[in-house]
């Protein structure tokens, strides 16, 4: 059938490895986060120690279900790109890893086609990765389809998920993130030592996601919390002016510029930020930097 025909691309080849104790993928996964992702040290230990283990283990109990919240702009997305790189030989070019936009995918609510499409792909190829995007606005009837395939379930339909990675990124609760990073800002704190339970941030994250009716559905994830699905919800922080100087630099490496230190502040000091007052934190993360940069290049 269907998925037979893709069987033809499936080798675990396409894997990088996980699996000696002396390779040094551990190492190039963290270096690759430590290098890449500016201003995230919560989300960079959380996914570093939970995708490590779980690469490393031949045979886990649950697959890897992770939930990344924060304002828009600030590496959810990327680092889901970034694990992928790690995992996969080919990256998010791999045919294992499927990226799914609620109101793109699925249009008509169509629970039986989600329900197949992961059922395929797992079947064919045990460490899938699957990326939902803009969880807040995924369907009820189509988040209770996933569920049996995120449970401690020996099989579904005679296949085990126990080796895939789901990943939700939804921007729910970035507000109570960002709020928490400015009252520690404010107290004159080190961010680096904001931490998932500092200043009560989880409680409130949790707190928040079930009571979250501004959601277009609301409460997207309380069935997900009470079944205990979800293995790491990770905060990702609002990105600090300096976090975007950061960004601007990396940017113009991949335009095989020369890093211009004093263009980058000039790109910066372009953006919007807040508070009024202060100025700490840029609106838009770093969404658009290589867009503004453009804009202070000649074409020459
Ligand atoms: N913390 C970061 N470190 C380095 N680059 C970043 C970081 N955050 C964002 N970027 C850059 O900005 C681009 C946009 O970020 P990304 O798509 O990951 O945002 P997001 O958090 O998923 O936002 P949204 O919720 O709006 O989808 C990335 O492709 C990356 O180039």
């Amino acid at each position: 059938g269907f998925w037979d025909f893709f069987n033809v691309f499936s080798k675990d080849d396409d894997l990088l490895s996980f699996n000696s104790s002396e390779s040094n993928m551990l190492s190039d996964l963290e270096k690759d986060l430590r290098k890449s992702l500016f201003g995230q040290h919560i989300a960079v230990d959380t996914v570093l120690k939970a995708v490590s283990w779980f690469m490393k283990d031949p045979d886990p109990p649950k697959p890897l279900v992770l939930s990344f919240h924060g304002p828009t702009g600030v590496g959810k997305n990327y680092i889901s790109k970034i694990i992928a790189r790690n995992i996969y030989k080919v990256g998010l070019k791999s045919n294992h890893v499927h990226i799914f936009i609620s109101d793109y995918h699925f249009p008509h609510k169509e629970e039986l086609q989600l329900r197949q499409w992961i059922h395929g792909n797992v079947s064919n190829f045990p460490r899938s990765m699957f990326i939902f995007d803009e969880m807040d606005r995924m369907h009820p009837r189509l988040i209770d389809t996933l569920k049996p395939f995120l449970d401690n379930n020996d099989n579904v339909d005679g296949v085990s998920f126990n080796k895939a990675i789901f990943i939700f990124l939804s921007q729910t609760g970035g507000h109570i993130i960002t709020n928490v990073t400015l009252d520690f800002w404010r107290k004159g704190n080190n961010r680096e030592e904001l931490q998932l339970q500092s200043e009560e941030m989880e409680t409130q994250i949790f707190e928040y996601l079930f009571n979250d009716e501004n959601s277009m559905y609301g409460l997207w994830h309380s069935s997900l919390i009470n079944q205990h699905l979800i293995d790491h919800y990770i905060p990702f922080l609002p990105l600090e002016v300096k976090h975007v100087h950061q960004c601007v630099m990396a940017e113009m490496l991949h335009l095989n510029m020369t890093q211009d230190y004093d263009l980058a502040d000039r790109v910066v000091r372009d953006m919007p930020v807040f508070p009024e007052e202060e100025k700490v934190f840029a609106v838009k993360g770093c969404r658009c930097v290589r867009q503004k940069l453009v804009l202070y290049l000649s074409l020459d």
